[in-house]
């Protein structure tokens, strides 16, 4: 099997299943969750011509006044009948503004006597502190689009459209399974020959931002019985994702415990350092991900394969990681064959690569916060020169 181009592999992932299908939520479940479907306004917003300021609704034209204090309009109240010409009406931040006013004359700036009021500084043009009707939105409006994601802002604008409950796609649920003889769980003695297992607290912190729910399924040893169980008992998720097992060596048994629960492998072997072993397939209705047991590799699988896999599950427009440029602080040697994502971190000169590449320097990936995405058979890079990152 030749090596498969990453944005391929992505590809070919997304193409093996649908988004999950959609449900209606309370709008404080849909957090972080994406829209199944566009979001249309149901209301004018603002609902009618309110005033910005807390002072007097005035006509421009009868700057600098006087004029009578008639009335006031509150937020939350009465709608105000029109003031007639030499009128002014007390008015409040949100307050509606009376048909015939046609400006805000500030308090800051007024003098008041009794009811009578005069302005006391600058001119007063139309339009002076009023959110006329429906500048924000009109109800019909497209708010947000199906496949928008629901963050703070958004979930702002869906309340005020007038949406209590959003159609979002149901939460994916993963099954974790970190294989390998050597491995205790975290915390566990280690006595020679044993390590503890790193990489599902370690994917599931790279999760904690998206909105899934996560089954640590443990540890399961280098055993072709043990594992096709423990595919078998995974078939639960939606999402199979495995660490370890996943290269070439007698033990790595992940390819056929896999098979032999009845798993169909679409595509093994990724051209990136690190993460080359990467795998792809189903399993019954789950999809499946293998990632390299070296940790750094199950890192950066994770970032460029499994978050988008749950992102795409959860009916994200755009899946795939966020890419931008940035300067090179420091010398890059050339790449070999395959694309490097190199552990970096980003600087006041630019961004530096952590001093180990190697795939189980652990200590050093956490030193990073991009990756520098460099193209295989790219030549050696200088300070100055930009590069793509991914940041993390
Ligand atoms: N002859 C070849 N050997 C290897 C190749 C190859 O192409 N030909 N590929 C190498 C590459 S690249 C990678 S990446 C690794 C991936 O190997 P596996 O996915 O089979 O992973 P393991 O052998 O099970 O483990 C590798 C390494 O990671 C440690 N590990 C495993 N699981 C965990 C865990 N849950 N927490 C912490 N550390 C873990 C494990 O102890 C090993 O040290 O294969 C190369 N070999
Ligand atoms: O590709 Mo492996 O992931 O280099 O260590």
């Amino acid at each position: 099997m030749s090596l498969l181009p990453v944005a391929e592999a992505q590809a070919r992932l997304f193409a093996l299943a649908e988004p999950l299908s959609a449900e209606t939520v309370p709008i404080g479940e849909a957090v972080g969750r994406w829209l199944a479907q566009d979001l249309i306004a149901l209301r004018d917003q603002p609902w009618a011509d309110l005033s910005a300021m807390d002072g007097y609704a005035v006509r421009a034209a009868e700057y600098p006044g006087p004029w009578r204090v008639t009335g006031e309009s509150t937020a939350g109240g009465a709608t105000p009948a029109p003031i007639s010409a030499g009128a002014a009406l007390r008015i409040f931040t949100g307050a509606p503004v009376p048909p015939g006013a046609d400006a805000i004359l500030i308090q800051e700036n007024a003098t008041r006597d009794g009811d009578l009021l005069m302005a006391s500084a600058d001119p007063l043009p139309v339009g002076r502190h009023i959110r006329a009707r429906a500048s924000d939105f009109a109800r019909e409006t497209l708010l947000l689009d199906s496949g928008a994601r629901l963050g703070a802002a958004q979930v702002a604008l869906a309340v005020l459209g007038g949406h209590g409950r959003v159609a979002v796609h149901r939460r994916p649920r993963l099954a974790l399974l970190s294989t390998g003889n050597e491995l205790v769980p975290p915390g566990a003695d280690t006595p020679p020959g044993m390590l503890p297992s790193s990489n599902a607290p370690m994917l599931a912190a790279l999760l904690a931002d998206l909105p899934c729910d996560v089954m640590d399924l443990g540890i399961v040893s280098d055993d072709l019985d043990a594992m096709t169980a423990a595919f078998v008992r995974a078939t639960q998720a939606d999402i199979i994702v495995s660490t370890g097992g996943a290269s070439v060596g007698d033990h790595d048994l992940v390819r056929p415990a896999f098979a032999a629960a009845g798993g169909t492998l679409d595509f093994w072997k990724i051209r990136m350092r690190p993460g080359k072993p990467l795998m792809a397939g189903t399993l019954d209705k789950s999809l499946f991900l293998g990632l390299p047991g070296n940790p750094v590799s199950a890192f950066v699988t994770g970032a460029l394969f499994l978050l988008p896999l749950v992102r795409h599950l959860s009916g994200a427009g755009r899946p795939l990681p966020f890419l931008t440029d940035a300067a090179l602080a420091s010398p890059l040697p050339a790449t070999g064959d395959r694309d490097d994502y190199l552990r970096a971190w980003r600087g006041i000169d630019g961004v530096v690569s952590v001093t180990s590449q190697d795939s189980a320097a652990t200590a050093a990936m956490a030193k990073a916060d991009c990756l520098i995405l460099r193209p295989a058979q790219s030549p050696p890079a200088q300070p100055g020169d930009r590069v793509t990152i991914l940041p993390l």
